[in-house]
């Protein structure tokens, strides 16, 4: 069974379709990358998810009680206003300091408890952000572009993170990401979106579809393309050349 489904859902804002007969089905375990161009609808269709948004037309059915974790695509901290990650943690739900401690372990940001969030780094920061969604035990983890302003190595290494956690936990992880070779190796499905659903399938697939080319050009399947030739023989200690 689905852990969320979206069915022929349009969304209207002022007048203007954002979003066109999308149909999706999200699956206990998997992860879901969502790719597209900029204004394709990719922020306002995990809102549709999480609940902020009610589509004009189609249907959104979400498991009984199933609890979403939600790193956002930016967050503004005052920079007047002190307010260390302890804090930040238990907004806008409290929680205890073992729940928070727990979380920012799984982060690996251990001794960032008592750091202001304005003296945290971009990794750290996104850490830490990714620390709170975890603090409800989420069912699904859903991402706005959550390496925004980190460079590749920090990239790589948070979507690592990600991997670790989804095995760890057993939860969906839906994502919008533009690193499009990276992310898309490490998902189990994508969906190439442009107001409708373009194409989607297993990374292979996506890359190579003409809907997904057209959009993003050749170059970005030969990257993943590459990416996972140098991936499959990373590991392949045994044989001999
Ligand atoms: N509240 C709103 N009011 C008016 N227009 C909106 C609103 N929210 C989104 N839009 C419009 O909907 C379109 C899709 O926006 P959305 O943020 O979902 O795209 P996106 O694919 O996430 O873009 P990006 O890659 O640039 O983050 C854009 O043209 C945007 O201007």
């Amino acid at each position: 069974m689905s852990l969320i489904s979206i069915q022929n859902v349009s969304v209207e804002i002022t007048g203007q379709n954002i979003l066109h007969d999308v149909t999706l089905d999200l699956s206990a375990g998997e992860i879901l990358t969502i790719v597209g161009p900029n204004g394709s609808g990719k922020s306002t269709l995990l809102r549709v998810i999480v609940g902020a948004l009610a589509p004009t037309k189609g249907k959104i059915t979400r498991q009984k009680d199933i609890r979403i974790g939600y790193v956002p695509q930016t967050l503004a901290i005052d920079a007047t206003l002190p307010m260390n990650v302890d804090r930040f943690l238990s907004i806008p739900r409290w929680a205890s300091k073992n729940e928070k401690l727990a979380a920012l372990e799984r982060v690996g940001a251990t001794n960032m408890m008592h750091k202001q969030m304005t003296d945290l780094s971009g990794g750290q920061f996104q850490r830490v952000l990714l620390a709170r969604a975890l603090l409800c035990e989420p069912d699904v983890l859903l991402l706005d572009e959550p390496t925004q302003g980190l460079d590749q190595p920090g990239s790589a290494r948070f979507y690592e993170l990600i991997a670790e956690i989804r095995a760890e936990l057993n939860c969906a992880v839906v994502m919008v990401s533009h690193e499009l070779h990276v992310v898309m190796s490490a998902s189990d499905r994508v969906v190439c979106l442009n107001g409708h659903v373009c194409c989607h399938g297993t990374p292979e697939t996506v890359s190579n579809a003409p809907e997904y080319r057209a959009l993003f050009g050749a170059q970005t399947g030969g990257a993943l393309a590459l990416y996972r030739h140098e991936h499959d023989h990373g590991h392949d200690h045994h044989h001999e050349h």
